[in-house]
């Protein structure tokens, strides 16, 4: 393990955010004990994890989906590799729903033995950069770019936490028949929200009546998890996090119009 730099922990030639990997569990990730029922979104950074996490939290969790219990939805679904302290991820009881950005290599040997499922979402690279770069202004922990172009390079040069976005999805899709996984697509979760949640919940063999599908894919649009303090991470941001500056969020889209009109997505 590298400790070097300030913002970048290299992990066996990946990159994570040093400021919040959890550096205990990484040293025996290999052989971190998986359950058949785990179940992991995996995906690389800024490509739809939160909004993963809430599909997932309330297609598990009654009172999530009815909004009878308050719980951060990250806390339901919280990282393997980051967060050190924050929770005993083996006392955790069953199901246990995960997150991670690592890549396939780093994967727990029991997930490669199939015995997790994976949700793999991936999302347009143009869409993941731009987002990317405003999101590493604003957060505290992660090395801010002067420019687009400046962000533009450390992004292509994989100088980032997740190293390289093209290594990340190619390494998942190319080693796919050595995992249990379902890949879903940003774009086109945006498209058709609840075909995306009934795909998922069929993957993840959870029977959800008319009712409950209607009250996950509610909970799970932009415009209500944008205002949902349980779902937007504005307190985990303000207080586990840290700030660089008090513009943006974790749900920002402000730039979301030009992304189809704008040949540069929309990053000026
Ligand atoms: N409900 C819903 N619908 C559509 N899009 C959504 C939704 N929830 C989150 N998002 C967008 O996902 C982007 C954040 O990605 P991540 O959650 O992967 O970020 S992180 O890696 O966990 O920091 C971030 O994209 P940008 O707004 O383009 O920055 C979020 O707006």
């Amino acid at each position: 393990m590298d400790n070097t730099d300030t913002y970048l922990l290299n992990f066996k030639g990946y990159y994570l955010a040093h400021f919040t990997a959890n550096t205990d569990l990484l040293k025996n990730l290999d052989d971190f004990e998986i359950r058949d029922d785990d179940v992991f979104i995996v995906t690389y950074p800024k490509s739809g994890t939160i909004w993963a996490q809430q599909i997932l939290s309330s297609i598990y969790f009654e009172g999530h989906r009815n909004k009878t219990e308050m719980v951060e939805t990250l806390d339901g679904v919280p990282f393997l590799e980051y967060a050190a302290g924050k929770i005993d991820q083996l006392k955790r009881p069953s199901p246990r729903l995960f997150s991670s950005h690592l890549p396939y290599y780093l994967a727990p040997k029991g997930v490669k033995n199939k015995r997790a499922k994976i949700i793999y979402i991936y999302r347009n690279p143009k869409n993941i950069l731009v987002s990317y770069f405003h999101f590493s202004n604003m957060m505290a922990g992660l090395q801010a770019a002067d420019d687009i172009e400046d962000f533009m390079k450390m992004f292509f040069d994989g100088k980032v936490t997740g190293s390289l976005c093209f290594d990340h999805i190619r390494g998942w899709y190319e080693h796919r028949h050595d995992f249990n996984i379902l890949f879903m697509m940003y774009e086109e979760m945006r498209k058709d929200l609840r075909s995306s949640v009934l795909k998922i919940s069929s993957f993840l063999e959870r029977q959800l009546n008319e009712e409950d599908v209607e009250a996950v894919v509610k909970q799970a649009t932009f415009e209500n998890m944008k205002f949902d303090p349980q779902a937007n991470y504005e307190q985990i941001l303000k207080h586990d996090l840290g700030r660089r500056t008090d513009e943006g969020s974790f749900l920002a889209q402000r730039y979301r119009w030009r992304l189809e009109t704008s040949p540069d997505c929309g990053a000026k």
